[in-house]
């Protein structure tokens, strides 16, 4: 079994990012640019958005945080996203989901100018990822596919089963591995709520991405002897054995499905870190106009 290491592919991958914004820098005199916008304080966006933010200043970005009360309204959320729409100091922004009820986060997500939109989640570079068109990745699935091209890992052909069909995860998951590209042209299985025989599924499955929010929820009797396996899963529990008050846990039952794997991603370590440095490559794609000018 081979551990899929998130924290040494990141490293790797953010010492080309520092050096590209540095050569930046030197020919244009400006660092790539990224704002979050964060709504509320949940626990998990807010680790989440200042790990976005210091990895930011780590590979030589500017970073900027604009926060809400979970009061906010919609007018006043979407009025913002014009405002740094139109900035042209800004080159990218996301806004941390999810958002408080009140909030239509499709209207939101369809409010940002896909030019900036680096967390891949429009419409416009939805469609154009279908299509192999240039665009913005959504960063948890390319983080996925930069770390399945790292270690090397063959797609091709394989039986890929994604279990979750959300808008940041599952579905784009499914898109990206049934590409004609590579990673990509594996035979997918997009798997959600309704399923029937999920584990039988499962248990054909050469590659399983695991995107539910729910602890422990691949067992060892799901996956077969020498698959590879993706825990997407980012479920906190509060404990006192540690020093943040919580600890993390995926969606897979780790120690007893590890045995079986030819691979498998830890959490924490894993899927997370790679979702960060998938970030800061779209936004330093989008200083340099990489995909839209
Ligand atoms: N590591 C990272 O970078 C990231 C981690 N996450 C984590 O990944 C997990 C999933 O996130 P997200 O995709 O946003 O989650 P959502 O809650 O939006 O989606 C969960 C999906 O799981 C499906 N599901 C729920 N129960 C079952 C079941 N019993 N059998 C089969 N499918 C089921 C749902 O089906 P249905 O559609 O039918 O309701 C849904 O499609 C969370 O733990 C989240 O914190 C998320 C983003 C990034
Ligand atoms: N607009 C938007 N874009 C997102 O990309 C987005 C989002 N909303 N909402 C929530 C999910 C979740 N997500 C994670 C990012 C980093 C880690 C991460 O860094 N994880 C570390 C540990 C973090 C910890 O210790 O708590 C790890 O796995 O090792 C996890 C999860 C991005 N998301």
């Amino acid at each position: 079994m081979t551990l899929l290491d998130g924290k040494h592919v990141s490293e790797e991958l953010k010492k080309q990012i520092a050096t590209e914004a540095a050569e930046m820098l030197e020919k244009t005199g400006r660092k790539p640019h990224l704002v979050a916008v964060l709504v509320g304080n949940d626990g998990g966006s807010e680790t989440y958005v200042a790990s976005k933010m210091r990895n930011c200043e780590k590979v030589g970005f500017k970073s900027s945080l604009v926060r809400y009360d979970d009061t906010v309204t919609e007018a006043a959320l979407l009025s913002k996203i014009e405002e740094l729409n139109k900035d042209s100091s800004v080159d990218g922004f996301i806004v941390q989901l999810p958002l408080p009820k009140h909030i239509d986060p499709e209207k939101v997500t369809e409010a940002i100018d896909y030019r900036k939109d680096v967390d891949g989640f429009h419409p416009i570079n939805l469609g154009r990822m279908q299509r192999n068109l240039p665009c913005f990745l959504p960063a948890t699935p390319f983080g996925i596919m930069l770390m399945l091209q790292f270690y090397g890992i063959e797609t091709a052909g394989k039986n890929c089963v994604v279990i979750g069909r959300s808008n940041i995860v599952g579905s784009p998951m499914s898109i990206l591995m049934a590409r004609n590209a590579n990673p990509g042209n594996a035979t997918v299985t997009l798997t959600h709520s309704r399923t029937q025989n999920l584990k039988e599924i499962c248990q054909k499955a050469d590659i399983i991405i695991a995107a539910i929010g729910k602890k422990n929820f691949v067992t060892a009797d799901m996956v077969k002897e020498g698959a590879v396996v993706i825990d997407v899963g980012m479920n906190r529990e509060t404990s006192d054995k540690t020093k943040s008050g919580y600890k993390l846990y995926g969606d897979v039952d780790f120690d007893n499905v590890a045995p079986k794997c030819a691979y498998i991603t830890p959490v924490p370590g894993g899927v997370g870190l790679m979702t960060i440095v998938s970030l800061l490559r779209n936004t330093l794609s989008a200083a340099k106009k990489e995909f839209y000018s």
